[in-house]
């Protein structure tokens, strides 16, 4: 893990155009790992719509065939702000990772960063939630912060 995440994050910061480097933004940072068990619900939400507070949320999903119940709101279906609001209006699409996948989500402080390094793209924090379904599901998050001296807090 040590050597892989600033590897992902290098290629991360070549792929979205950043003129920062990801990995300088985690070296003193808080990391969370969240482990979830949803168990099966027939109706509404598993994990209600909502943003991950930290630069970008790394998950690995169990493929367990048909559908997981992840989904991302499409940002061009509204133009409602806040993620409760988003969650209330906007089209939801499913994430189906395939095998040996990992789903990367921007979260709340890289739009941020990168606005300060003043880069293109439009970023925007990834609203999500996970459905109802008749499913178990398990999920393994990797919610990556910036350090506290990075003043994004
Ligand atoms: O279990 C999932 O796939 C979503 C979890 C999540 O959104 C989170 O931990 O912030
Ligand atoms: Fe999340």
């Amino acid at each position: 893990m040590n050597q892989f995440i600033p590897a992902l994050l290098e290629s991360l910061s070549q792929a979205l155009d950043l003129r920062f480097s990801l990995p300088h933004y985690h070296l003193s940072g808080d990391d969370t790992i969240a482990l979830h068990h949803y168990p099966r619900v027939g109706g509404g939400e598993r994990n209600p719509a909502h943003q991950d507070f930290g630069l970008l949320t790394l998950f690995i999903q169990e493929d367990a065939g048909g559908r997981s119940g992840l989904e991302i709101a499409d940002l061009q279906s509204t133009d409602q702000k806040g993620s409760a609001a988003i969650g209330a209006s906007a089209r939801f699409v499913p994430v189906e990772p395939g095998e040996n996948e990992i789903t990367v989500f921007v979260g709340n402080m890289l739009p941020k960063l990168a606005k300060r390094h003043r880069c293109q793209g439009g970023l925007r924090s990834c609203v999500h939630r996970v459905a109802s379904g008749d499913r178990e599901r398990y999920s393994i998050c990797l919610l990556r912060a910036c350090g506290s001296d990075d003043g994004l807090g």
